[in-house]
């Protein structure tokens, strides 16, 4: 393993036939690192994630998982929690027979009760698997990847319908994990989360990474936003990118742009409606992509 490098990804391939689902795929995860692994559908994530996982092999290059192959499960499987897209729980058992069996089969020592609680899954204990809603599924694959407190955490999708409760909760948990020195990998589509949490981001589009780096690196390249509106009969204000009566400006000096519009509303008196403003957002870089 390089320094403290968890996870060493170097140009992976994973082709379906003669489909490139991952194309010369090479990133790297540091302990204790919260990384995360977004793309648009089909980008190739969930293959990449699978082979790091020790569910797939590669079809060429070479993962790394604590400087051991992920097919060496005896050795990776006690220091690695999964969240799978969809999981295989068996139907028939109940909430808390599945935090224990799976837990047991990790190999790690956990109280299932204390998973339970972290996952929000208490009182569904004793109903079975084939009853709880979608969003309860997704909280037990969460609660199985946790259990024991693994030191590396892959997490595919993890808040996909949950409400926001359970979002939150969740990322309390991951919080958590985070706190106690875990590491963690995952994938999202609600970018915002990842803007959020992740100390670093890889962007994959159609099998390869186009953009890596923190949010701030991400977003650098991309102009700031000023958006707002004026109630009719107002005078110009002084910048430009009118659009239907709404003002969208986009500008590479949002503090100095921003003090010229507030100042010329505080002289004009003016009341600037629906005021927003703010760097980049990773949606923006996202909707870039069609285009790179
Ligand atoms: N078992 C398979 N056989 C053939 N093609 C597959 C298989 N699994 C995935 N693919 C294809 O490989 C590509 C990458 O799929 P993958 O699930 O890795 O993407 P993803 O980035 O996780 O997408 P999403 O965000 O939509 O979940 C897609 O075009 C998909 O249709």
């Amino acid at each position: 393993m390089t320094g403290s490098r968890v996870i060493e990804v170097e140009q992976l391939n994973v082709t379906y036939g003669d489909f490139g689902a991952v194309r010369d795929l090479s990133f790297h995860v540091q302990r204790g690192e919260l990384y995360a692994l977004l793309g648009t559908n089909g980008a190739g994530k969930t293959s990449a994630l699978e082979v790091i996982e020790g569910h797939r092999r590669a079809t060429s290059g070479t993962v790394r998982v604590f400087g051991t192959s992920p097919q060496d499960r005896r050795a990776v499987r006690p220091r690695m929690g999964i969240m799978l897209q969809e999981s295989g729980l068996s139907r028939d058992l109940t909430v808390g027979e599945s935090v224990g069996l799976i837990g047991a089969l990790s190999g790690r020592q956990d109280d299932v009760d204390r998973v339970l609680a972290v996952s929000g899954l208490t009182r569904k204990k004793s109903t079975i698997v084939a009853q709880l809603s979608g969003g309860e599924k997704r909280r037990l694959d969460f609660a199985t990847a946790v259990f024991g407190g693994p030191e590396l955490v892959v997490l595919d999708e993890p808040t996909t319908g949950l409400d926001i409760q359970s979002r939150d909760a969740l990322w309390a948990a991951v919080d958590r994990l985070r706190d106690e020195g875990s590491t963690i990998v995952l994938t999202t589509h609600y970018l915002e989360e990842a803007q959020q949490r992740a100390d670093r981001i890889g962007v994959m589009h159609e099998g390869t990474l186009r953009s890596e780096g923190t949010v701030a690196e991400l977003t650098q390249t991309l102009p700031s936003i000023i958006s707002f509106a004026l109630p009719p009969g107002s005078p110009e204000p002084p910048i430009v990118g009118a659009l239907n009566g709404a003002f969208h400006v986009e500008t590479f000096d949002l503090q100095g742009d921003l003090y010229r519009l507030l100042d010329w509303a505080h002289h004009a008196r003016v009341e600037l409606q629906v005021l927003e403003a703010g760097p980049t957002r990773l949606d923006d870089v996202f909707r870039a992509l069609d285009h790179a």
